[in-house]
């Protein structure tokens, strides 16, 4: 991974900066994945604790571990302020730092003791000039990050990032010398696939043009769109999003009925913007079931965002079911009578 930084520096020094950031993370990541691969050896990670995260989430062992350890990671690197998940406000470090850092430090909390892939979610933007709060410079469109990726602890723990206006990358860790190698040269999203992930226990909370594609999926050959799927839920977005960099697919946190899930459970910030970016730098498409997900502006630092990513043609075909309910109408018969019942 040194080679691939120092050769993308050499040819734009601008990227200097961030490039130090991802070599900060991957070292703290390269921590995170022995002590999570102690499992119970080495403690209860996966305990809850008395605290509440920004979003009211019960706070585990592993969550403000692994908060501890990527912020002083982070004090070593050019950064001027981080926004965590796990705290509910900004935390300023160095004011002199061309960047600040959106991290989500352990993604797929639910999946720590049952021994499921976990991960790292963060995003690198530009300080913004004149901001008048630390808070301003994150309230920026997921477009303007300078570089984003993910960590996955999994049989394989893995590095995926962009930098600048790169592709997107994975490097995989060998744990036998403790560096990241590169695993693929080149990444490209299957345009199509029959492969879908949501948390269908949702079904009854979703809006009608969700229900309409899923009942379409479910229907399989017989349904208007006349092939049979599978479906996938791993409840850690990283699984997710390594298995659509890899074999394509769609995933889907749209926003629903429940008290506080409007604009689903994901944050736009450290979460959905990261995956965006690196969905889209490898072929693939990121909404919030209509618009792109890179030009939302963020009303609040742990403000969440409906997310729908992958393979571009299921993605784009969820936006027509939101856009045009007379698309659905047209392939559909049953969408008439889901028309008059739920719209
Ligand atoms: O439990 P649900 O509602 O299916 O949500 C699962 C989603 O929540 C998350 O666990 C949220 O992330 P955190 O674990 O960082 O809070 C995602 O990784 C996952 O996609
Ligand atoms: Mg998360
Ligand atoms: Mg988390």
């Amino acid at each position: 991974m040194e080679a691939y930084l120092e050769q993308r520096v050499a040819a734009d020094a601008r990227l200097a900066p961030a490039a130090q950031i991802l070599r900060v993370i991957a070292a703290t990541a390269v921590e995170m994945s022995s002590l999570i691969g102690l499992g119970q050896l080495y403690g209860r990670l996966g305990a809850s604790r008395a605290s509440t995260n920004s979003d009211g989430d019960v706070q585990k062992e592993l969550d403000v571990l692994a908060n501890d350890m990527f912020v002083d990671g982070l004090r070593r690197a050019p950064v001027a302020a981080v926004l965590s998940e796990e705290l509910s406000e900004t935390l300023a470090l160095d004011p002199s730092a061309p960047l600040v850092v959106a991290i989500d430090p352990l993604d797929g909390s639910s999946n720590i003791d049952a021994n499921v892939s976990i991960g790292t979610i963060f995003s690198v933007l530009p300080v913004l000039p004149g901001a008048t709060s630390p808070d301003a410079h994150f309230l920026q469109p997921g477009r303007a990050q300078a570089a984003a990726g993910f960590v996955i602890y999994g049989p394989q723990t893995s590095f995926v990032f962009v930098l600048g206006d790169g592709p997107t990358q994975i490097f995989t860790l060998d744990r036998r010398d403790g560096l990241f190698y590169q695993a693929l040269s080149s990444l490209s999203i299957a345009k199509d696939s029959a492969e879908y992930a949501i948390n269908a226990s949702n079904y009854r909370h979703w809006d009608a043009p969700v229900r309409a594609y899923i009942d379409d999926c479910v229907q399989g050959a017989e349904g208007p769109l006349k092939r049979n799927y599978n479906m996938r839920w791993v409840a850690s977005l990283v699984a997710e999003a390594y298995r659509i960099l890899l074999r394509g697919g769609i995933f889907l946190y749209p926003g629903d009925h429940r008290p506080g899930y409007g604009e689903g459970r994901l944050r736009l910030i450290y979460e959905a913007n990261p995956i965006a970016l690196i969905v889209e730098r490898a072929g693939g498409v990121a909404t919030n079931c209509v618009q792109r997900t890179l030009d939302e502006v963020p009303a609040a630092i742990h403000a969440r965002a409906p997310l729908v990513f992958g393979s571009s043609d299921p993605v784009e075909l969820v936006a027509r079911y939101h856009s045009d309910p007379q698309f659905s109408a047209e392939r559909s018969p049953l969408f008439g009578r889901r028309g008059l019942m739920r719209l």
